[in-house]
């Protein structure tokens, strides 16, 4: 081996046979240094034979001295909201207008911030916590307005509560890949996390403080959802919320609207601690502009979601360490011991549910869309019935998938988003629902591969009810402002475990009001927490657990709308057709999307029409594409013996649930005619 020579590369340097241990270690101290192979350092003391090449230096990284300013060079500030900062640097600012209109970037946001200061506060004190905009980790990116500080020396008083402040999607994304387990970014794009121990709503677990602005209004007793609660209590959970919140490093908070008329917009304030609760209210909610947020002002309504701590098992009402608790005077929503994101959702709704009607607006739990020509169609249906599916139509404009509002101006949306059941999802299937599936998706508790991070729709290892939250927006056909026109046809969808009740039948306005103060329908495995078999139940209005008032009170007015618009009401099952669940099958989804052709095309309104027994449901003798035998259900069954004992089953199942409504007395909202009861179904004798 050469002891001095010129290496492959051009360097010179000095080459020494390998030593002893010892020696190498002696040499190394020396400071000769060997190198682990053998080699002495490169002699540079004496000049290279070559030009040792240089990095360029002639064309800056526009001035950028290190790689901190590299990486402040990547993002840059949004364009400033398009409304003026101030008279001055606006001369076609009209005069006129209040210096209050006029505030300077550095004022609105120290308003915003006092405002959610106000909102974190906790009642015991005077002043909220101290907030500061932005990642407590990103350096210099919080802007230090800091509100005055406090009154009393706590622990909880001198920390900062810092404020991640209606963050975008992808922001959102970066806060959940960082902090928050179980958060993954699937093939196609979408968010995947997991809801922690509760996949569905705890309905059990919902209390409505009874208090005197509203207790006289709402729906209390046998058959509601409403379980009281007193206000002391629900100071004592929103407390517990509001520690909990501002004892993170950091909470999100969504400013953000309901309702797509205009002159019903409610505004809306979520203060989460998951990036994921954010993500999600961001797609469902009405995203504002940069101009709304400038007047976004004081909330109309504040969720408080502190779904990873529980409450306290001590307190008062309380049945679980799960506690989703709504004050309608406080107009603030309290949410302990459940992550699951469609309690948020709900609950906003059964605010909508207390405050539209008040403004005789009716809100409904259902999806909407529109034809070409306008017409509006309505899928009222319990969770997992096909409002969303359904409402989802290559052939018509998506106006919404879930919860509506019927006034005098027409139908509006009331969210900004979409939340479709995703188990067994296909391209082939539901092909819109499929490819909305994409970044800026919320998927709730999918099972993925591992690698490829494919998602297995089919798979219910976590929960049957895995979720697909997405801005409405993310269906081509969409239909924006997700308004339109009085509605045509009304559908009721019952998902029938019986498999008794025909594919589809027109109803009178007197079956119309039974079946909708019925609800019925087969609660899909898993929407409900604890739910793991379909299971016959009924639920006023096809939303029981979401509505504040009494369910006639929002059948009279889905009566006397309906009346005045001309629309007709249709009974659709989605559930089973040629025996019960276990022996028959569920509906084809290709039947019923025939079915719901025929009555957006007007066709069925002239068919044929023929009664069933017992129900007397006016089945027609024809649908295009649908196998006539399937359109009378006893037709489809094997065993007819069967068949008339279970349809005899359900009638009674009906009769006993309609018993809590023959003998409502208190408002009468709806006068329970004979009408409407003979419209429900009759026993003969001999069956
Ligand atoms: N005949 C059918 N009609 C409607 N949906 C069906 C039918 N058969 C199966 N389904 C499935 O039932 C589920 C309905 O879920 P979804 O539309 O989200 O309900 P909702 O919006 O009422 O909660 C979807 O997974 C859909 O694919
Ligand atoms: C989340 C809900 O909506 P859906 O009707 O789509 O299940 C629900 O009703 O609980
Ligand atoms: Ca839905
Ligand atoms: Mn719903």
């Amino acid at each position: 081996m050469a002891s001095n020579g010129t290496a492959a590369n051009g360097f010179d340097f000095e080459f020494s046979s390998p030593r002893s241990p010892a020696a190498a270690a002696a040499a190394a101290t020396a400071g000769g240094g060997l190198v682990p192979n053998g080699l002495s350092k490169i002699n540079t003391k004496k000049p290279l034979s070559r030009e040792v090449c240089k990095d360029d230096t002639t064309a800056p990284l526009k001035g950028v001295q290190n790689v901190d300013e590299l990486h402040a060079l990547q993002k840059k500030k949004a364009s400033a909201p398009s409304t003026p900062k101030n008279p001055a640097t606006n001369p076609s600012t009209p005069k006129n207008l209040t210096p209050r209109a006029y505030m300077s970037e550095e004022e609105r946001h120290k308003q915003q911030m006092q405002s959610i200061s106000a909102s974190l506060a906790s009642l015991t004190r005077e002043v909220g916590p101290q907030v500061v905009k932005g990642d407590p980790a990103g350096k210099g990116t919080a802007s230090k307005s800091v509100i005055a500080p406090r009154l009393d020396m706590s622990d909880s008083a001198l920390k900062f509560t810092h404020v991640l402040y209606n963050l975008s999607p992808a922001e959102l994304y970066e806060q959940a890949i960082k902090s928050e387990k179980g958060s993954y970014i699937t093939s196609t794009g979408a968010l995947a996390t997991l809801s922690g121990a509760k996949t569905g709503r705890s309905p059990k677990d919902k209390r409505v403080v009874k208090e005197e602005t509203s207790k006289d209004d709402l729906w209390w007793g046998k058959g509601s959802p409403n379980i009281e609660m007193d206000e002391e209590t629900f100071l004592v959970n929103r407390e517990r919320a509001v520690d909990y919140l501002n004892s993170l490093e950091k909470v999100f908070v969504n400013d953000q609207f309901l309702n797509w008329d205009p002159e019903n917009q409610i505004k809306v304030r979520i203060i989460s601690a998951r990036a994921y609760h954010s993500l999600f209210m961001h797609n469902m909610c009405i995203r504002p502009t940069p101009e709304e947020l400038e007047d976004f002002g004081t909330p109309d309504f504040t969720i408080y979601n502190a779904g990873q701590f529980p409450c306290n098992r001590y307190t008062h009402y309380m049945t679980s360490s799960t506690s989703i608790d709504l004050n309608l005077k406080r107009k603030e929503m309290v949410i302990l011991g459940t992550q699951y994101a469609g309690e948020m959702k709900k609950g906003l709704f059964s605010v909508m549910h207390y405050m539209m009607p008040k403004r005789g607006i009716l809100s409904l739990h259902s999806g909407c869309n529109m034809g070409k020509a306008g017409d509006v169609a309505l899928f009222f249906g319990l969770s997992g019935t096909g409002k969303t599916t359904l409402s989802t139509d290559e052939n018509r404009y998506l106006i919404g998938d879930d919860e509506h509002c019927w006034s005098e101006n027409g139908v509006s949306n009331i969210e900004g988003g979409c939340y479709a059941k995703c188990i067994d999802l296909s391209s082939e299937k539901e092909p819109e629902i499929w490819n909305a599936i994409k970044f800026g998706t919320v998927l709730e508790n999918v099972v993925f591969e591992e690698y490829s991070r494919e998602v297995d729709y089919t798979d219910k290892s976590v929960t049957e009810n895995t979720r697909a939250a997405y801005p409405i927006e993310f269906i081509p056909n969409v239909k924006l402002p997700c308004i339109g026109p009085h509605p045509k046809n009304v559908i009721l969808l019952a998902c029938d475990a019986f498999g008794v009740l025909p594919p589809v039948s027109k109803l009178s306005p007197a079956q119309t009001m039974y079946h909708f103060i019925s609800g019925y329908t087969a609660l899909v495995a898993g929407t409900v927490d604890g739910v793991k078999e379909p299971t016959a139940t009924f639920s006023a209005c096809f939303g029981a657990a979401f509505i504040m008032l009494h369910p006639t009170k929002y059948a009279a007015m889905l009566a006397d709308k309906m009346k005045r618009h001309g629309a007709t009401a249709w009974l659709v099952n989605t559930g089973w057709s040629g025996g019960s669940y276990g022996v028959g099958k569920r509906m084809k989804l290709a039947y019923t999307r025939k079915i719901i052709d025929a009555i957006h095309d007007g066709s069925l309104l002239e068919a044929e029409y023929e009664a069933t027994p017992v129900f007397n449901l006016a089945v027609p003798a024809k649908v295009n594409g649908v196998p006539t035998e399937v359109l009378h259900p006893e037709n489809s069954w094997a065993d007819k013996k069967l068949y008339n004992e279970t349809l005899k089953k359900l009638a009674g199942l009906f009769q006993k649930n309609f018993e809590v409504y023959t003998d409502y007395k208190a408002g009468n909202h709806l006068k329970l005619t004979e009408e409407i009861l003979a419209a429900g179904p009759q026993l003969p004798k001999d069956l």
